[in-house]
This record gives structure tokens, C-alpha cells and sequence, in this order.
């Protein structure tokens, strides 16, 4: 038996075979071939065995994500069938006699540059779609094989290096029990996205892709952050006792899905969720959330060929509004940029994508990209208790900046006789020390402050969210941060206005009685956090809570926060 320590992404306890996704290796040499039809043929071959599995990977696609995110591969198919290509490469091989895989890596590569080279952007996408069709072309010929998450059709846990966003979303939970990756940490939007599908994780173990094969078997220990490889029978049944006992747990918090946050002297909170698609709704509602605190738009921009069309827009939105029922629903404004990338916006490569050109930066500046998303909420917003918010906001011109266009958009609108709520709060992401430190002047002209700590830990302790190596500065109760977010709390309640905090410290059970005496009013989370944290709550005192916290903020170090908050007695926390 082997055992692997990572860190807890998402709770919860996967027992089954590792899968692992690892990308291949598709090195191969030049050769000078004798007999052309041989190499034709093996590419014919080829071709005609990627066309049959992407197609099956088109109707998967299909079943499980819906017909938008199953076109993408209509696109690959159409350059699979494509007869200026396939004689571009015959003519290769029979005139230059070399072999089908040099020979098509030529004529691809020649495609690519030219399509790239074009001031076209859907043609620059065209050549994303030839690189994916010759890498599958070329793992046939040198009979490697490709791996799709989506593919994955037995009980499995995953084994990678790392997961994008976009694998992630393709996950399919009947078949995916648990992920466990090399790097990452409990803020990276992979594992976000786990906690929310509620898939067990464990990131972070340095050598999982090294220590784990193909088939052997596997325990994911979401809870503890820990991986056992092939278990003794006796580690397997007690894992079993832990999967009935965290079942049991959950049936109990199950039982306060319709009631109030509302700390044990009568001080009531809102609990929110982080969202992504609205194919998260239900998790809101199952969950008892009492509003949407985050709806991370950019994943509507994700894992396809190009950018959501106004209209499709509007009917996300507005399918989120309505499912809500009148409950608030933050959206924020696209935040592309750092781990969350798209494809078809071809931006330069940069050294620093977490301090670079992203979000209400990129908005600011690609504004046909932005005004279509607020076109599209502004139309969407008389269908609930719709706030807008924009993230990554570094300073007041910006945020000035981004108003000025939405007001703009919004009398187009008007004026064009379409039907906009005028009581849509406007607000902000604070997620980088510069608006914290300035939460005072934003207070006056903002509606409500959403403190992202995934960002604002990582920008203050200079400490990458995703780089495990790094993880022991990344400390949500350092006292440095819970100043920051004094400061921000104090601020918003000075002007009147609330606050809260959709980074993952929301929902985390130590900060929780410290965020509650800070005095934040919208604690926003993953879905699937929701009912602990209400369980915490209501054994919670304000007044106790304001005096940790003062206590807490005085404090030099970040070890002896959490020991004063674990002293307050196994009664306040959950586990
Ligand atoms: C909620 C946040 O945004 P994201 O995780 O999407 O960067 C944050 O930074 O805290
Ligand atoms: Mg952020």
C-alpha cells in the first residue's frame, strides 16, 4: 500500500480504479518510405477511426452537456472529412516519399500558420480545431491512445497532473467518483468546481501521476486530504464505516434546509452560493441556499470555439434569475484571466497571468466583448433581484469606468423600448489590497462589496493559489487578512451599504465564527458547504464572536487564531 498526502479539495470519500489522464506522447521520426499506398491507407485508417470516436465523443458530449458544447466537435469533424487536407497529404506522401505521420504533421502545421496568420478570428479558430484533429489523427497512427474525461464510462477516480476548469466541467458525475492531481490547492477553480459537483478531491500530492498506475485501486480522502493506492481489506472497510458516517452527518444538516441563519442572540446572515452554469440551480436550491453571492460568468465563455451570442447569454441569465424566484443573484462580469483561460481570444502569452491583462481590465479594453454581456444582463434583470458586480476592480477609475459603460448600455437599451429593472445594485469584487486598503471611497459610490479572498490571500501574501509549495503562506486567518477584511466590513457598514465574501474562506469552519464577529453580512459558498455552515451558525454567539475576533486581530500569527477559535469548544465546530 502506498499513501500520498495532498491537500482537502473537496469533501467526501471516493473509493474506486485510477484513471489516468495523462497527455501522450506523439513523437515520431521522418522515415522515407517505399510503397506510398501502404502509408496512404494507414492514414485512411486513421482518419476513419477518429471520425467513428469523435463522433462518439459528439453524441457523449450531447447526452451529457447539451447540443451547444456537442458542436464544437462538429467542427473537428468537418476537418477530418476535409478533401483539400487529405489530398495535400497524399500528395506528400506519394511525391516526397516519406511517412503518413510526417506528412500530415507538414500539411497541418502549413494549414495552422496560414489560418493563424489571418486578421479573422474565426478562421484563427479554425486552426485550434486543426491542431486537435491531427493530434488525434497522429495518436492513431503511432497507436497511442488519446484520453477525454468525458470518455469515461466505469466507476473511476482521476489521476492527473492537473485538471483545467474546462476537463472539469466535463466530468461525469455518474462515472467520476473522486480527482486527485499533482498540483493545485484548495482555491483553484478545480477543485471549486468539485466541491460543487460534490466529487471528492485531493490535490496537490506532488506525485500522483508518478505513485498511482492505470487500474490500481484508490481512496480518495477528500476530508482529510489524503490518498491511500491499492488498501489493505481492512483500511477498505473502515473507509466504508467513514463513507456511511459522513452520509449520516449529511442527512442531519439536511434537516435545516428551509430555516434561517440566525446566530444563537438573533443575529441573522445570509447564506449564498458560488455558481457557475446554471445546471448549478439545483444544487442552490437543494442545498437551501437563500441567493446566488457569485455567479462566475466566464464559464458560459468556456470549452467552446467562440464567444456567447447576446441572446444566449440573456437566457442564462435569466434562467438563473427565475430559478431564484426573487432571491438576490450576484453576477459578476466576466473574470477571464490566470487559471481560467479561452482559447479563441488568442492573447499573447504573459510571464505573470495572475497580475496580467484579465478581467475588468480585458473588459475595459475589449468593450464589444463586455457590452454584449451587460446588454445581455440589463435585458435579463427584470426577471428576478438581479446585482451586478465586477471583479478584479484595482482601483476607482476602473470601477468609474465600468459604471459609465453600463449606464450607457442601459439608456440604449431603454431607449430602444426594452424592459430594464431600475433596482439592480451595482458593486464590486474586492480581491486585491489596493481596494481593500480603499474601501472607504469605494464605499460612497458602490451598492455592496464582495470580498474575494481566493485573489485578495493570494495578491497579499504574494503566495500563487495554485502552487502547493507555497500553501503554508496561503492562510485565510492570518491576522493580516482578517484586517484587510475588518477594514472592507467596516467600511461598506459606515456607508450603509453590506458586505460579503464569495472567496472559499465563506464557507470554511474556522473563519466562519470569525467572519460572523467581523460582522459580514452574505457569506457566499459552494452549494454543498451551505447546510455545515448553518449548522455552525446557529450554535454560534454574536457578541462571543466580536470579542474572538477583536481578540483574533490582535493576534501575531496565524497558528494562534486557529488555536483560539478550535478553543472555543467542539460544540461551535463541526467536526
Ligand atoms: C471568488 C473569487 O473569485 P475567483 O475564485 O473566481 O477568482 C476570489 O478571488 O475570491
Ligand atoms: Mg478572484
Amino acid at each position: 500500500m502506498n499513501f500520498l498526502k495532498g491537500i482537502a479539495a473537496s469533501s467526501g470519500i471516493a473509493m474506486a480504479k485510477a484513471y489516468r489522464l495523462v497527455e501522450p506522447v506523439l513523437s515520431f521520426e521522418k522515415k522515407v518510405i517505399e510503397d506510398a499506398n501502404v502509408e496512404i491507407e494507414r492514414l485512411h485508417t486513421a482518419l476513419t477511426t477518429s471520425k467513428t470516436e469523435l463522433e462518439t465523443i459528439r453524441e457523449k458530449a450531447k447526452v451529457g452537456l447539451g447540443e451547444e458544447e456537442a458542436a464544437i466537435f462538429d467542427a473537428h469533424l468537418l476537418v477530418l472529412s476535409d478533401p483539400e487536407l487529405i489530398t495535400q497529404i497524399e500528395d506528400k506522401i506519394k511525391t516526397e516519399k516519406v511517412n503518413a505521420e510526417q506528412a500530415l504533421k507538414e500539411v497541418a502545421d502549413m494549414f495552422v500558420s496560414m489560418f493563424e496568420q489571418m486578421d479573422n478570428d474565426y478562421m484563427k479558430e479554425r486552426a485550434a480545431d486543426i491542431r486537435d484533429v491531427t493530434k488525434r489523427v497522429l495518436s492513431h497512427l503511432l497507436g497511442v491512445q488519446i484520453v477525454n474525461p468525458s470518455m469515461i464510462s466505469e466507476e473511476a477516480i482521476i489521476v492527473a497532473e492537473d485538471l483545467t476548469p474546462s476537463d472539469t466541467a466535463q466530468l461525469n458525475r455518474e462515472f467520476v467518483k473522486g480527482f486527485t492531481t499533482n498540483i493545485g490547492g484548495r482555491t483553484s477553480h478545480s477543485a471549486i468546481m468539485a466541491r460543487s459537483m460534490e466529487i471528492p478531491a485531493v490535490v496537490g500530492t506532488k506525485t500522483a501521476t508518478v505513485d498511482i498506475q492505470h487500474g490500481d485501486f484508490i481512496i480518495v480522502d477528500g476530508l482529510k486530504g489524503e490518498v491511500y493506492v491499492n488498501p489493505t481489506l481492512e483500511l477498505i472497510t473502515q473507509y466504508e464505516q467513514e463513507q456511511i458516517r459522513f452520509e449520516e452527518q449529511k442527512a442531519e444538516w439536511a434537516k435545516l434546509l428551509n430555516e434561517k441563519t440566525v446566530s444563537v442572540d438573533g443575529h441573522h446572515v445570509e447564506l449564498a452560493a458560488n455558481i457557475g452554469t446554471p445546471n448549478d440551480l439545483a444544487g442552490v436550491i437543494n442545498n437551501g441556499g437563500e441567493g446566488i453571492g457569485l455567479y462566475r460568468t466566464e464559464f458560459l465563455y468556456m470549452g467552446r470555439n467562440e464567444l456567447p451570442s447576446e441572446e444566449e447569454q440573456f437566457e442564462s441569465y435569466k434562467t438563473v434569475l427565475e430559478g431564484m424566484n426573487g432571491k438576490p443573484v450576484v453576477v459578476r462580469t466576466l473574470d477571464i484571466g490566470g487559471d481560467k483561460e479561452l482559447p479563441y481570444l488568442d492573447l499573447p502569452k504573459e510571464m505573470n497571468p495572475f497580475l496580467g491583462f484579465r478581467a475588468i481590465r480585458l473588459c475595459l479594453e475589449e468593450q464589444d466583448i463586455f457590452r454584449t454581456q451587460l446588454r445581455a444582463l440589463l435585458r435579463a434583470s427584470s426577471y428576478g433581484n438581479l446585482k451586478i458586480m465586477f471583479p478584479m476592480i484595482a482601483n476607482l477609475d476602473e470601477f468609474r469606468a465600468a459604471k459609465t459603460i453600463l449606464e450607457e448600455e442601459k439608456q440604449k437599451l431603454v431607449s430602444e423600448g426594452a424592459d430594464v429593472s431600475d433596482f439592480i445594485e451595482l458593486g464590486i469584487m474586492v480581491e486585491i489590497p489596493s481596494t481593500a486598503i480603499m474601501a472607504d471611497q469605494f464605499a460612497k459610490e458602490v451598492d455592496f462589496f464582495s470580498i474575494g479572498t481566493n485573489d485578495l490571500i493570494q495578491y497579499t501574501m504574494a503566495a500563487d493559489r495554485m502552487n502547493e509549495r507555497v500553501s503554508y503562506l496561503y492562510q485565510p486567518y492570518s491576522p493580516a487578512i482578517l484586517r484587510l477584511v475588518k477594514m472592507v466590513i467596516d467600511a461598506a457598514h459606515k456607508e450603509d451599504k453590506w458586505a460579503g465574501m464569495c472567496g472559499e474562506m465563506a464557507g470554511d469552519e474556522i473563519a466562519i465564527p470569525l467572519l460572523l464577529g467581523l460582522g459580514l453580512d452574505e457569506f457566499s459558498m459552494s452549494a454543498t458547504s451551505i447546510l455545515k455552515a448553518r449548522s455552525q451558525i446557529l450554535r454560534l454567539s454574536k457578541n462571543e464572536m466580536e470579542e474572538l475576533a477583536e481578540k483574533a486581530l490582535q493576534m501575531s500569527t496565524t497558528s494562534e487564531v486557529v488555536e483560539a477559535v478550535k478553543a472555543l469548544s467542539d460544540k461551535v465546530m463541526s467536526i
